[in-house]
């Protein structure tokens, strides 16, 4: 029987026997990959990645009430950026609440050297354990949780009568089979086969969801953390409901990382050599004026960016915004979904829109961007900038719609002269899609102008969603530009 601290805080028989129950079965099923076994109420699954699920964790329900409610009567945080929105409490390694200090200990004490015997793992004594609430829209999209010394993640659920309508399921991705390491795999072999395994496989990218959990009251799930252990937490559905649980990881040292795959630029071309009337024809003339053009420039070296209402002229709009409501275009979903997730117009485009994304990538085009941005994107604008380097990029978009992305690089010619360059999509989005910044990107080594153009999001509201972030570098949570 676990006690804890405190008299009123046994935990009950269940989460010692449910723990030590059967300890060489469990020992013997996590030694036979792709098995699915259940053992009482402790489930293991190598599938897509090493995890358990053990239903009962902790008997006493009277405990669990008085955990809940210490728990809930925190100071939770907003953690906000492209990665999650939920509410984490304060750090729970010195809380002093008899419920939440009894916890611990079960965890980091008994459960620890269980863990630590049917896994054969060396475990630290590190205690890192926090609590999170995910409310309604809240979500923590696709990671890996790799970080030094992580070498199983926990997460125990307080939750209320849950299912799969609620969202806030975790979701755990098979990986594109570039997969180097599973617990028993890197079990068996040898440290040095260990050391030589990065040189051979480059870190595999998470693929589809294979499997989903749907949190439920006293189950606890563990996970090995590597380098193939992506998962998500879906986002929360049900307004009423609150995703409690308490989660955190134990240390012990990293598996071998293989070195990050690199996502692929995007193919970069030269304006598309073409005569000015193309402007007349597609654009809205107020942009067209010098004295207007000038005064967006003054703006945008202002506040290095710019919103120019009714781009289009009304007619062109409107045959765009009909392309893309009554013509089909044929889309693909793009990943991987730790990097992106979102719909990408592929193959022949119906004509209008192709010639819209012409217009993007045209001489003239370039040349109207030099004026409004005062960048240097064609040899014949002035050259009013500190750097030749700025480069651009625009975006066609649309709610049931399409988006695109064009941007405009610039690449060194022969001569030494930096030709500008430029790459773009046309992109649909709708709930659940997304992209994340990440550190390796090599596009943020580099300066762009992003480019945006939007259609059939008409009286979009902020609670819509869909905004881009700017995120300051360094920083963690998102700077105050959402577009
Ligand atoms: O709450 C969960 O189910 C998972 C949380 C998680 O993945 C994390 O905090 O890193
Ligand atoms: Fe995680």
């Amino acid at each position: 029987m676990l006690v804890g601290e405190e008299s009123c805080c046994c935990l009950g028989p269940g989460a010692a026997s449910s723990l030590s129950f059967e300890r060489s079965q469990i020992r013997q099923w996590f030694d036979i990959p792709f098995m699915c076994s259940p053992v009482g109420s402790v489930l293991l699954d190598s599938v897509p990645f090493q995890h358990c699920v053990i239903r009962s964790f902790i008997e006493n329900s009277a405990f669990l009430d008085g955990l809940k409610d210490e728990l809930l009567a925190l100071n939770f945080h907003d953690k906000s950026n492209d990665l999650y929105k939920f509410q984490q409490s304060e750090d729970l390694k010195s809380r002093k609440e008899p419920h939440i200090s009894a916890l611990r200990k079960v965890l980091f004490e008994d459960f620890r050297q269980w863990l630590s015997e049917v896994t054969l793992v060396e475990l630290e004594t590190t205690v890192d354990i926090s609590c999170a609430q995910y409310n309604y829209t809240d979500t923590l999209l696709c990671h890996d949780d790799e970080l030094e010394g992580r070498r199983f993640a926990f997460i125990l659920y307080l939750v209320p009568e849950w299912t799969e309508a609620d969202g806030g399921s975790l979701d755990l991705y098979s990986t594109d089979g570039n997969s180097c390491a599973s617990l028993s795999f890197v079990r068996t072999c040898m440290a040095s086969i260990r050391k030589i395994l990065p040189l051979f496989t480059e870190k595999a990218q998470p693929g589809h969801i294979a499997k989903s959990l749907i949190p439920s009251w006293n189950t606890l799930v563990f996970f090995e953390v590597s380098p193939v252990s992506f998962h998500q937490v879906s986002e929360v559905l049900s307004e009423g409901k609150c995703r409690l649980s308490v989660g955190g990881w134990f240390h012990g040292s990293s598996l071998e990382r293989p070195p990050r795959s690199l996502d692929p630029m995007p193919v970069r071309s030269p304006h598309i050599p073409c005569d000015h009337e193309i402007l007349y024809e597609w654009i809205n003339p107020v942009y067209l004026s010098v004295e207007y053009q000038a005064q967006v420039q003054e703006e945008f070296e202002d506040t290095s960016e710019i919103l120019l209402k009714d781009f289009l002229k009304e007619e062109k709009f409107n045959a765009v915004s009909a392309a893309l409501e009554t013509q089909s275009v044929e889309w693909e979903l793009l990943g991987p979904p730790n990097r992106r997730c979102y719909e990408r117009a592929k193959g022949e485009l119906p004509d209008v829109l192709k010639s819209c994304m012409e217009l993007l990538k045209s001489e003239a085009f370039f040349l109207l961007l030099s004026n409004l941005t005062g960048l240097k994107l064609h040899f014949l604008a002035a050259n009013n900038e500190e750097s030749d380097e700025e480069e651009g990029s625009s975006e066609l978009n649309g709610n049931t719609s399409a988006q695109g992305d064009d941007s405009d690089h610039t690449v060194q010619a022969g001569s030494g002269v930096r030709v500008p360059v430029c790459s773009g999509e046309l992109r649909h989005w709708e709930h659940g899609h997304y992209t994340m910044i990440h550190d390796h990107d090599p596009e943020r080594q580099e300066f762009a102008l992003d480019l945006l153009w939007f259609c059939g999001c008409e009286d979009w509201e902020a609670q819509d969603g869909g905004f881009t972030s700017y995120i300051a570098k360094e920083e963690d949570e998102e700077a105050s530009k959402t577009i």
